[in-house]
């Protein structure tokens, strides 16, 4: 079953109440956090985190682009984080974390920048609940879809299924109604969309479209 998570990063940052009830109807919320250190960006925090948990009952996915995930992951899953995903390139222990995060009884995630290969991790992967596929440069929203990411969609699908697991694989940057299919024939099954959400006139219709498209394109391609 396709997922769709809005990322509000494309969101107003100063009605963010509303834009997270807005996209009510999506599977999770997806949340982007910045530190200005491992990605040329800043976003928010904790605090926020707190927040928004109270403004929905959508589940929150927590993507940290942030440095030293290890001691500040934690703090997202006591915030109200139903997903916590942490990036490879910047954890220190990252079976040690994962663990963490599940123990507090959040759903723990790896992310890959565009550079960082799966195969590396293939042992990881039991310890993990999903794991996020970044199809641009972490950073901003509204960047094109690099296409040179199908192959590694492709790879950890088959990872994936090679080891019987049950994990979700997410994909994030560009997904939009022109890039979608090829996600999901590659085998992601979670979509987070910023732009092609949020950018839309009506960002529950996106969300539902977006879903269609990609329950679509699994059913009929059976790639998972
Ligand atoms: O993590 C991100 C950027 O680092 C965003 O989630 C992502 O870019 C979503 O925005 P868009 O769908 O507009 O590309």
């Amino acid at each position: 079953m396709a997922q769709i998570n809005p990322s509000i990063l494309s969101a107003d940052f100063a009605r963010l109440a509303d834009e997270a009830r807005a996209v009510e109807g999506a599977d999770w919320l997806h949340v982007d956090v910045m530190d200005n250190h491992f990605v040329p960006n800043l976003t928010l925090g904790v605090p926020v985190v707190e927040s928004l948990r109270k403004a929905t009952d959508t589940p929150l996915d927590c993507h940290l682009m942030i440095e030293d995930p290890d001691r500040w992951a934690p703090q997202y899953v006591e915030a109200g984080a139903g997903s916590v995903t942490f990036h490879a390139e910047a954890a220190a222990a990252p079976v040690r974390l994962a663990r963490q995060i599940r123990a507090q009884g959040a759903r723990a995630a790896m992310a890959l920048r565009p550079a960082t290969p799966v195969e590396p991790y293939e042992d990881l992967l039991p310890e993990l609940d999903m794991l996020l596929v970044m199809t641009v440069e972490p950073g901003f929203g509204g960047q094109a879809f690099l296409d040179v990411m199908l192959p590694k969609i492709r790879r950890t699908r088959r990872l994936i299924e090679r080891h019987g697991l049950q994990m979700w694989l997410q994909v994030d940057g560009g997904v939009s109604a022109e890039t979608i299919e090829r996600c999901a024939e590659a085998g992601a099954d979670v979509f987070v969309a910023g732009s092609a959400v949020y950018g839309a006139d009506d960002p529950a219709a996106a969300v539902r479209s977006l879903r269609a498209q990609a329950e679509e394109t699994a059913s009929r391609t059976c790639a998972h």
